[in-house]
């Protein structure tokens, strides 16, 4: 792994809520370039880690570095050089989507023209024109899903951190989101994403992170974590397939009886 040019980096990150460990010593590495995939079952730590890696929740232990820079120590430098869509996406609710664009673009300093004619590209390519002008309140969680990644792509960051970004998108918008992705991980950018779907991860992902329960179980390109197997079942043999509702006990007053 000597030879890979690293996007992200975490050494033994911690954090704890209280007496729980959320994540217990992670080390995260992301190769330059391309998308890399962080599963893990519900609880696993994977939020938990992006808001470390991204500067938004302060580790108890350990480092990340992005693109060699020290997340905590060079915030700035780190925070002009990514581009977040976090889960729960809050957005300004009261601005139009082009409003939130013009925002965003005030805030990282790109001039008004700049960011007038990125917005309208995005705009398009997202399919939000006709509502561009509609206030983001009024959007549907799949046009939520779109704007809040044209605001994160905007600046044109090196490495863009995805939180779930296809759950709640139809197909046809989850479509559109690969393609705009693909279409930015050609040019030698990296994307980070969280999912629960192996589907997408293993059609989209050349690089595969897998957390369990606050740690990383497996790490590396696609093929060599899922060995041969569809990732599916390579996931359920890492974190553990118990425990899922395969079981025969338990819920035996669940569904019809002949009584
Ligand atoms: N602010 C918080 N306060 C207390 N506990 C928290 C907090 N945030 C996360 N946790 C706990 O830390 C653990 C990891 O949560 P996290 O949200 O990182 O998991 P996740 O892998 O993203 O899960 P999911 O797939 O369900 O989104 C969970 O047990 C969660 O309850």
């Amino acid at each position: 792994m000597a030879d890979i040019v690293e996007a992200v980096r975490t050494r033994q990150l911690v954090k704890r809520f209280g007496q729980q460990v959320a994540v217990g010593g992670v080390d995260l590495i992301v190769p330059r370039g391309g998308f890399a995939g962080l599963v893990g079952p519900n609880g696993a730590g994977k939020t938990t880690t992006l808001s470390m890696v991204t500067g938004l929740l302060r580790p108890d232990g350990g480092t990340a570095h992005i693109d060699g820079l020290d997340v905590w120590r060079e915030p700035i430098a780190v925070k002009s050089r990514i581009g977040v869509l976090p889960e729960g996406l809050r957005l300004f609710e009261r601005l139009s989507g082009r409003e939130l664009l013009a925002y965003n673009g005030q805030l990282r300093g790109i001039p008004k023209e700049e960011v007038e004619r990125r917005s309208a590209e995005l705009l398009r390519v997202m399919d939000l024109v006709d509502s561009a002008d509609k206030l983001v309140v009024d959007y549907s969680t799949g046009m939520r899903k779109k704007i809040g990644l044209a605001a994160a792509l905007l600046h044109n960051p090196a490495v863009l951190f995805l939180d779930e970004p296809f759950e709640g998108v139809d197909p046809v918008s989850a479509n559109t989101l690969v393609e705009v992705l693909r279409r930015y991980t050609a040019s030698g950018s990296t994307v980070v994403f969280s999912s629960h779907v192996m589907e997408l991860v293993e059609r989209l992902c050349d690089w595969v992170s897998v957390m369990s329960r606050g740690q990383i179980v497996a790490q590396g390109p696609l093929d060599e974590v899922r060995a041969g197997r569809s990732l599916n079942e390579a996931f359920l043999g890492l974190v553990g397939a118990h425990g899922h509702g395969g079981g025969e006990e338990g819920l035996s007053w669940l569904g019809a009886t002949s009584a």
